[in-house]
């Protein structure tokens, strides 16, 4: 059966972009300006048993709704529940009013390196549960940097980035990835990841949190909006641990819980010393005398930078793996020779821990005593390193020029079978 009408191969509202993230998937059509964000996510509430799936579920969550068992469809970067990532597709699909499958393409991001069977398996649900006519796959890394050299970045030295060689780093929520590029193509056998992400950060601070404050096992969403709000890379890990010990630190900051009634969000604020008056339970504060209503908060000191600093030395919580700084270099020693000065001078970060204030600095820094002699490192950071993957992906199904040529047709997958996705060189 064929799609009468405009399909893919004419119309851009017809391609349809899916930078397939661990924690949120961003996705539009390609002829759209801006991605649209679902939670890549399914929660069960423990005691009713109702489940929530995506942005439903980040909805409850955003409305105080906690003891939910939250379960993820990719696990460490890999996609481990196919079934749940369909339920989260469907709603995707079903935004789009007049897509018709039969007549789309589906352009889509995966992990730089990964089995074959989840590349197929993703193949099967794409051609056989929603009969796209075509397919694009793509890594997340060559994305990134398809954004980078179109965006004009941000960075240290000035300029934009070689198109020669670069070192795409993206960090986010499962793992930290690096992968070198020449000529525009991954160097797969040299690239390095960590299993560090910003889950991990977020679980870290969270066991910190209720060990030493209130318990918040099982408000994870909650946690997750603190590090983002609060936490920071700092460039001086030792000084700002002494800072912290000072009686006045300016460091310390309060979070103060959301009440779900006026705040959905919580909110931060500096620490006041506030007296407490036994009989109608309000508080005094002690430097302007003025009540203040009873708002429970969480008192936040060294933990805003020590929890980002396991990005640069995941040792010090007992994970036996380099740090993101000596994680490129040895990726980088993994290249010819004739590359490595270039490919520190092209670093290109990406992904949610980037938006960390610090996080380029202190990499900048450390990347100093780990160079080669007389060589320079730049890193570039782009516009907006959560979206920066979409942005590639759209950049690339509107002005490929032959985008037909890197697309896999649903007769082709028919006739082929997975051989055919061979194709996509991630
Ligand atoms: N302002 C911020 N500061 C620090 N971390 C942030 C900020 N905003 C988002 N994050 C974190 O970034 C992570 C998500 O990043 P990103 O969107 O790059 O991941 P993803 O693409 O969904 O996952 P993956 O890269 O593992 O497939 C989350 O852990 C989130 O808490």
């Amino acid at each position: 059966m064929c799609a009468s009408g405009p399909t893919w191969r004419d119309s851009l509202s017809k391609r349809i972009i899916l930078d397939n993230g661990a924690y949120e998937i961003k996705y539009s059509a390609a002829s759209e300006l801006k991605p649209q964000k679902i939670y890549n996510a399914v929660g069960k509430d423990k005691k009713t048993r109702a489940v929530y799936a995506g942005n439903k579920l980040f909805e409850e969550l955003e409305n105080g709704h906690s003891n939910m068992q939250i379960t993820y469809p990719i696990i460490r970067g890999l996609l481990h529940d196919s079934d749940l990532e369909t339920v989260i597709w469907k709603q995707i699909f079903s935004k789009f009013k007049k897509m018709e499958e039969r007549a789309s393409c589906l352009a889509l991001t995966l992990p730089p390196v990964l089995p074959d069977i989840v590349q197929n398996r993703l193949a099967e649900i794409v051609f056989e549960d929603f009969e796209f006519d075509g397919l694009f796959m793509s890594s997340t890394h060559s994305m990134i940097r398809e954004a980078a050299m179109i965006e004009h970045p941000v960075n240290l030295g000035g300029g934009a980035p070689s198109q020669q060689c670069e070192y795409v780093v993206d960090s986010g929520f499962s793992y930290t990835y690096g992968v070198p590029f020449f000529n525009g193509r991954p160097l797969k056998y040299a690239a390095t990841r960590i299993d560090v992400g910003g889950k991990l950060l977020t679980n870290l601070l969270n066991e910190i949190i209720s060990y030493k404050e209130i318990n918040l096992q099982g408000e994870t969403h909650l946690v997750n909006d603190i590090k983002e709000q609060l936490c920071y890379v700092s460039t001086s890990f030792n000084e700002q641990l002494e800072i912290c010990k000072q009686m006045l630190n300016p460091i310390a900051k309060e979070y103060v819980l959301p009440d779900y009634k006026n705040n959905k969000r919580g909110q931060i604020r500096d620490p006041v010393v506030f007296q407490q008056l036994p009989p109608d339970q309000e508080q005094i504060n002690t430097n302007t005398n003025q009540r203040a209503p009873q708002l429970q908060a969480i008192k936040i000191s060294n933990e805003r930078f020590s929890v980002p600093e396991v990005l640069f030395t995941p040792q010090d919580i007992g994970i036996n793996e380099a740090g993101l700084p000596e994680m490129i270099q040895q990726s980088v020693n993994k290249c010819p020779k004739v590359m490595e000065r270039q490919l520190y001078q092209n670093i290109i970060v990406s992904g949610g821990n980037a938006m960390f204030t610090g996080f380029r600095d202190r990499l900048y820094q450390d990347m100093q005593s780990l160079k080669p002699d007389g060589s320079e490192v730049q890193i570039y950071e782009l516009q907006n390193p959560i979206t920066s993957a979409w942005k590639g992906l759209r950049q690339f199904c509107q002005n490929k020029n032959n985008f037909e040529e890197y697309v896999v047709t649903r007769k082709e997958y028919q006739e082929e079978g997975f051989r055919v996705l061979k194709k996509f060189y991630l």
